[in-house]
């Protein structure tokens, strides 16, 4: 169970975050929903520690993340835009990490077969396409087996194939009982792949819940309506 509580984040002036309370299921999907720039990816790095909330807190499993680093190897994470060691081939890649990890795990390898980028293990980062490059990040994100996978707009630049691999890959976590939170734009996605759904706007948490809810409550029968309907209501 991951527990926010009055977190609050400020870049200069601007408050990103405000106030905002969640609790979000372990062993469940979360999807993260909003307008672009409404605070869904401040959220998810202020989980990992990447950015320092300006209030509030932040637990998972009853403990507070602050000033920690542990809780990050229980973590999986495919940023929205992915910064890598250029240099590196993938496969010098993926080494290093194992290494820096101590571990002898070979999912990277079954990984690498699942996304087709055999092939490619002795390209340079720098040299692979963006579909890549995003299917090299889910590879880090689930290499380790954590038991929190953060994905952030994990299929935008992927072919439909590998789209609907990724998705089959997340059912599977899921079904192995991980915690998933994802964001993205795409509302068939978030429909397919999540059972909560956290709707924001402008950094505040305008609709937290099971999403079969959302929709009864909008009285739509798809996600995309049920959002578009919400994000009318909050904008007038
Ligand atoms: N490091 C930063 N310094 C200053 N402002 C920032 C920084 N990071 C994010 N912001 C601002 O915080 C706000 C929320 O950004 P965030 O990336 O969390 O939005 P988002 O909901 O993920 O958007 P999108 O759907 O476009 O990915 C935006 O106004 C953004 O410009």
């Amino acid at each position: 169970m991951i527990s926010i509580n009055n977190l609050q984040k400020k870049f200069g002036a601007r408050t990103v975050l405000q106030d905002m309370n969640l609790q979000i299921p372990a062993g469940q999907a979360t999807g993260i929903v909003g307008p672009n720039g409404s605070g869904k990816t401040t959220t998810i790095k202020s989980l990992l520690g990447l950015v320092k909330p300006t209030a509030g807190e932040i637990y998972i499993d009853g403990k507070s993340i602050e000033g920690e680093w542990d809780y990050r190897r229980n973590i999986g994470y495919m940023p929205q835009v992915a910064r890598y060691p250029e240099n590196m081939t993938v496969g010098e890649l993926l080494s290093f990490i194992k290494a820096m990890r101590g571990s002898r795990t070979e999912r990277d390898s079954e990984l690498l077969s699942y996304f087709n980028l055999e092939s490619e293990v002795d390209k340079r980062m720098r040299a692979l396409s963006g579909g890549m490059r995003q299917k090299v990040g889910a590879i880090l994100a689930m290499m380790f087996d954590p038991q929190i996978l953060i994905f952030d707009e994990p299929t935008a630049g992927l072919d439909p194939k590998s789209s609907v691999r990724f998705k089959q890959l997340v059912h599977e976590e899921k079904e192995q009982g991980k915690t998933v939170l994802l964001t993205s734009h795409i509302m068939s996605e978030i429909e397919e792949l999540t059972d909560y759904l956290i709707f924001m706007v402008e950094g505040r948490i305008r609709y937290h819940g099971p999403m079969h809810e959302l929709m009864k409550r909008q009285q739509e029968q798809r996600l995309e309506s049920a959002v578009a309907k919400m994000m009318e209501e909050t904008a007038a």
